[in-house]
């Protein structure tokens, strides 16, 4: 399974993620080419260079305001973010700006974007289907976060006019390289938030910001000894976005490293280092459920939706629930990658109101399949073997079925005439 490890140590920040994915080899072109489907090219210029951060060469990623006063860093103290100042604005002249008809309001480029403008701009562009819903989904992130944190309206919340264009850039930028990539899965280490204060257009607040911290619910954070901002609320809402773990580093094997560089000198690398790499066993999971009110027509049917959506294994097992109730365990084996799409199942079609997740280990033959010619037509095989030697050879029940009926004679019988095929497939 190709696996995108970020390796946040030096926190996380929307330009770091972009510099880091094009370090890893995702083309320049392809990605300021993308951008430009967004139709606001005119308000930006892309820096990318290469820079040395305590010995590591990596990719440093810049947006440029095209008007002057209008300069944007993840840093922190010296640099003023204006965002709380637009938000009282925003709210006092539109104060519906949530109803997308009432939205009698001009943009210019002078005036920051709330997610409705965000939304439009991405939707309406030519960008693909996976961009389009990564970007949203990560800009959607910051603006719950945002509201939360100032008692708003997810559209009433403003990104704050200088960072509308560069967080824009950086969020559909990443996006973009994310598509290009196209992990299977993506994991993060615990996150380094940093630790201190920051000046912001908020003036002085504690770090992780309030919209970082918010964001970064349910997420391994920690700071060390550098007191500064390591990650934004943009690099949060990133990363909470893509992994769907974060855990210390996972088994793989390494193919590449990319380096995306921060813009400030610390005692460690300031880098967001990423990693593309294999994962040689698929993770498997079991998710189960137990009922004992559903109409028992329904089992059928659920099993058959249960396969569909790539579950491995579907079981049903009988039991006596309290108040001595006959109930049915559902029991599904599946990658753990699928695993919302089975629990959106098993919610859907059933009536439990509880999901219980197992992670386990799940060990696979190597798989074969074969057909031999037999007296009774041609049956398939599934020829299994571990470490390299045959351990199983089973023939495809559908088609000894079949065999049996056009012979009109007892299954058993097809199985009993056909294992002496079966040897020959032993040890080849
Ligand atoms: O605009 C946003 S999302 C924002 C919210 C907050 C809050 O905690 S509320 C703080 N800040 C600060 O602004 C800069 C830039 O952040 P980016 O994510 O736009 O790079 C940073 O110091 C944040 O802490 C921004
Ligand atoms: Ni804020």
């Amino acid at each position: 399974m190709k696996t995108l490890y970020f390796d946040c140590f030096s926190g996380i920040s929307g330009d770091m993620t972009v510099a880091a994915l094009l370090d890893l080899g995702v083309p320049q072109d392809y990605l300021i080419e993308n951008l430009k489907k967004l139709g606001i090219s005119d308000e930006y210029e892309i820096r990318i260079s290469k820079a040395v951060k305590n010995g590591i060469e990596g990719t440093d990623f810049d947006v440029i305001l095209k008007e002057e006063h209008h300069h944007h860093h993840d840093e922190q103290i010296e640099h003023e973010h204006e965002h709380d100042h637009v938000h009282e604005d925003y709210t006092h002249v539109h104060p519906h700006v949530h109803d997308e008809h009432s939205h009698g309001y001009e943009h210019h480029h002078h005036h920051g974007r709330n997610l409705f403008d965000i939304e439009a701009l991405i939707d309406g562009s030519t960008l693909n289907d996976n961009v389009k819903k990564l970007a949203k989904d990560m800009f959607r992130v910051v603006a719950e976060a945002e509201a939360k944190v100032h008692g708003k309206d997810i559209y009433e919340v403003h990104f704050h006019e200088v960072g509308a264009v560069d967080s824009i850039v950086d969020i559909v930028g990443t996006a973009i390289c994310i598509d290009y990539i196209n992990p299977d899965k993506i994991v993060s280490s615990p996150v380094n938030t940093g630790r201190g204060f920051v000046k912001c257009q908020h003036g002085i607040m504690p770090v992780p910001a309030p919209a970082t911290l918010n964001i970064l619910k349910d997420v391994p954070i920690y700071a060390d000894e550098r007191e500064m901002e390591l990650t934004t609320p943009t690099g949060a809402a990133v990363i909470k976005t893509l992994a769907s773990e974060f855990r210390k580093f996972p088994e793989l094997k390494v193919k590449k490293a990319g380096y995306g560089c921060g813009k400030r000198n610390t005692e460690k690398p300031n880098v967001l280092r990423v990693i593309l790499g294999e994962t040689d066993s698929q993770e498997n999971c079991i998710l189960e459920a137990t009922i004992d009110d559903m109409n028992p027509q329904i089992y059928g049917y659920l099993m058959d939706k249960l396969f569909e959506e790539g579950a491995k294994d579907v079981y049903f097992t009988p039991v006596y629930m309290k108040k001595n109730r006959p109930g049915i365990v559902i029991t599904v084996t599946a990658p753990v990658i699928l695993e919302d799409r089975i629990k959106e199942v098993l919610f859907r079609e059933t009536t439990t109101i509880g999901i219980r997740k197992l992670n386990i280990e799940r060990t696979e033959l190597q798989r074969e399949f074969k057909k031999v010619g037999t007296e009774f037509g041609e049956i398939s095989f599934k020829v299994s073997k571990y470490k390299d030697r045959v351990v199983n050879v089973t023939p495809e029940y559908e088609d000894v079925k079949k065999a049996a009926e056009r012979a009109n004679l007892p299954l058993k019988e097809i199985y009993g005439a056909i294992s002496r095929h079966i040897g020959e497939f032993y040890n080849r």
